[in-house]
Formats: structure tokens, C-alpha cells, sequence
């Protein structure tokens, strides 16, 4: 199949890869078109995972529309801020039967759409839309280091195509028909791991870390139940999976922040200096819509918030969420 994957940043140039070792034919659309240019003369994304050469399936251009037009399926890589104009602007360029996956992590500024409500909205077609997410960090995806992921879509016919196209023996790919869950279990558990990052980058210990987890946890099961999405999602790979390795991982940009903020650093100088996105800086306050809609209490979800964007001082929030009101383990879950 010939693949259009948006976005060339290290999970797109990893997913790219990942599929063109599979035999599809991919191309890679990159925002710079220097990065396109790159990738067409070296097989290298120069920017993004650099010492990894790209399989020659692999085409780049920096022209969506170049890009689009004989995809017969599209894989959606970009920052979660332009879910909306980049579903837009592909609306004009694909047919409304191509299906599509959704591979950034995030819900929508403003109104907490999930991104497949946006991509709905804006390209329709709910039985072509997928998402995929789990414990994956770019890195060792494109070199073939074991991982496993899960594709949710409410079509089992869409999730057994991006299921197949994915498979590897060093790339386990399940199916849900749970995307609601799965894209608020990708959303939420970013922010969880700037905590944790910040807990570190303040001395605390791996006793905090372990309580900021397990009670991310509970603030994920309880947005999802709001949600009408399945809990059980929570205890798989894009729940428990991929929080685990993103608030454990050196790799991940999100913990790294963390700590980077702890010691001074601003969100717009980490961006600048890493040319990375930091999903759960935005996360936490895009899912306070989602937290006044339902009703429920997201308590390190709004520490973070405070500490990223109110001003809230490190000591104020560690006494925000331990001195709460006592309570049993399990209420309001
Ligand atoms: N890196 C990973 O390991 C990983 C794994 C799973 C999911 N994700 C998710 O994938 C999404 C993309 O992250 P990434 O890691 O590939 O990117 P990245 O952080 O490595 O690089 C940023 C990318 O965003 C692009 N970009 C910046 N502003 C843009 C704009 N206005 N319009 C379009 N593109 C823009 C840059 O050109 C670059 O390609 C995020 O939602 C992230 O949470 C990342
Ligand atoms: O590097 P992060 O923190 O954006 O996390 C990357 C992936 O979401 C891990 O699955």
C-alpha cells in the first residue's frame, strides 16, 4: 500500500520506517523543506533520529498536497495543536473513504474534543478514523528494540488494516474497538509524567514518583469512565503501558521537561532548544475542560497546570495533593 504519513518528526520518521520495512510504499510529509530535501538525499531525517538510515521505500516533500494524493491510507504524526487545520486541510486532498490513523497524543485547545471527534468534524467518516498509542518511544521503535502498541478504532475493519500494516515481530500491535480511551489514556498520562519529572528534578524519591503513578492512575479511570470509555483500557498498554514508560523513561521529552522546570528552565526555551513538543504542558490545561465538564477531580493534572502556567510554588503543590481530605483508596474512581 502506499502510505502518506504527516509529519516528520521522531515518532513520523519512526512510523515511516517502521511501515516501509514492512513493504509499504510511504511518504513522509515534513513541515521544512529542508528536511525533505535531507531525507531525499541522505535517507536520514538530519533533525529527528539522524542515525538512523531510512529504508529507500521512504519518499519526503514538504508539499501535502504532493504527499496525499495516491495515499490509499493516512497516518497522522504531527503535534496535537494542529489536529484541526492539518484534518482540514486533508480534507481536501484525500478521498472520504482513505482511512486514517491518529498518532499524536492530546486533546483539542478550547473545546477537549479527542482527536478523532475533531478528525470526525472535519473529514468525516467515524468507520475510517484509528488511533494508535502505547508504550513507544520513538527511539527504540526505529531500531527495533521489542515494543507493543494498540490500535482503537470503533471499526474492527479499520483497526485489522492499521493492525497489519504495523505488525512486526519486534512491533506487537493490538486491537480495541475503545478509542475514546485510548486517546484520553495518550492525553493524560503526559501530564503524569511532567509530575513525576518534577518531583524528581526537586530531589524527591522513586516512594513519590510510584504515588504520582498509581494516582495518575485513578485520574486517568476516572476520565475515562466519565467518558463512556472502557477502564479496562487504563490497565493495558495505552493506559498502565504507556505511562509506565513515559514517566520512567529518560527518553521521554515530558519527565525531561519536568525536571528541566524544577531547575529553572521555561517551556519555551526547553521547545526552542530541544525543537521537541512537550504534549502534557498543553495537556493539562486543555484537559481542564474535559475535568469542569464532568465533574471530577484531576488533582495532579491541576498542580501541574498551576506549576507550568499559574505560578504555583513547588512546596504549594506538594501540599495541595497531600493534604487533601482523607479518603478511602478507591472513592470517586
Ligand atoms: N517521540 C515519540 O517517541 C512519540 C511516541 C508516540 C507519540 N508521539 C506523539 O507524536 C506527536 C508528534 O511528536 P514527535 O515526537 O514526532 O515530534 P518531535 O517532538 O520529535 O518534533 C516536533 C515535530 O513537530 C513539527 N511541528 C512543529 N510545529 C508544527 C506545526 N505548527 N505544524 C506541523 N508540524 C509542526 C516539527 O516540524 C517536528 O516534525 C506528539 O503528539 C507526540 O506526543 C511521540
Ligand atoms: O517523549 P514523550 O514524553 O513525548 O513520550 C513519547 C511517547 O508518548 C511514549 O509512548
Amino acid at each position: 500500500m502506499t502510505i502518506a504519513v504527516i509529519g516528520a518528526g521522531s515518532w513520523g520518521t519512526a512510523l515511516a520506517q517502521a511501515l516501509a520495512k514492512n513493504g509499504s510504499q510511504v511518504s513522509l510529509w515534513a513541515r521544512r523543506a529542508s528536511v525533505a530535501r535531507a531525507i531525499e538525499s541522505s535517507h536520514r531525517n538530519p533533525d529527528y533520529l539522524s542515525s538512523v538510515e531510512l529504508s529507500s521505500s521512504i519518499r519526503a516533500s514538504s508539499d501535502l498536497a504532493e504527499v496525499a494524493r495516491e495515499a490509499e491510507a493516512v497516518v497522522l504524526v504531527t503535534p496535537s495543536k494542529v489536529m484541526r487545520s492539518t484534518a482540514r486541510e486533508l480534507s481536501r486532498l484525500v478521498g472520504p473513504d482513505v482511512p486514517v490513523l491518529v498518532c499524536f497524543k492530546g486533546v483539542e485547545e478550547g473545546t477537549g474534543c479527542l482527536p478523532l471527534e475533531v478528525l470526525e468534524q472535519e473529514m468525516g467518516g467515524a468507520d475510517r478514523l484509528a488511533v494508535l498509542s502505547g508504550p513507544n518511544h520513538a527511539e527504540e521503535v526505529a531500531v527495533g528494540i521489542p515494543a507493543a502498541t494498540v490500535v482503537a478504532s470503533p471499526s474492527a475493519q479499520t483497526a485489522d488494516l492499521f493492525q497489519q500494516l504495523f505488525s512486526a515481530p519486534q512491533f506487537r500491535v493490538y486491537t480495541s474497538s475503545d478509542a475514546v480511551g485510548v486517546e484520553l489514556c495518550a492525553a493524560a498520562k503526559n501530564v503524569i509524567a511532567i509530575a513525576v519529572g518534577l518531583s524528581y528534578g526537586v530531589g524527591y524519591g522513586d516512594n513519590t514518583a510510584a504515588m504520582l503513578i498509581t494516582r495518575g492512575m485513578a485520574e486517568m479511570s476516572r476520565l475515562v469512565s466519565k467518558a463512556e470509555g472502557d477502564p479496562l483500557t487504563c490497565m493495558g498498554l495505552a493506559g498502565a503501558g504507556d505511562l509506565i514508560a513515559t514517566c520512567m523513561s529518560h527518553h521521554s521529552r515530558n519527565r525531561r521537561f519536568g525536571e528541566a522546570f524544577a531547575q529553572g528552565m521555561t517551556l519555551d526555551r526547553f521547545s526552542e532548544e530541544t525543537h521537541m513538543v512537550v504534549e502534557g504542558a498543553l495537556a493539562c490545561r486543555n484537559l481542564a475542560v474535559l475535568e469542569r465538564r464532568y465533574r471530577i477531580e484531576l488533582p495532579i493534572t491541576d498542580v501541574v497546570r498551576g506549576l507550568i502556567w499559574e505560578g504555583l510554588a513547588i512546596d504549594e503543590a506538594r501540599d495541595a495533593l497531600n493534604t487533601r481530605s482523607l479518603k478511602p483508596e478507591f472513592y470517586g474512581i
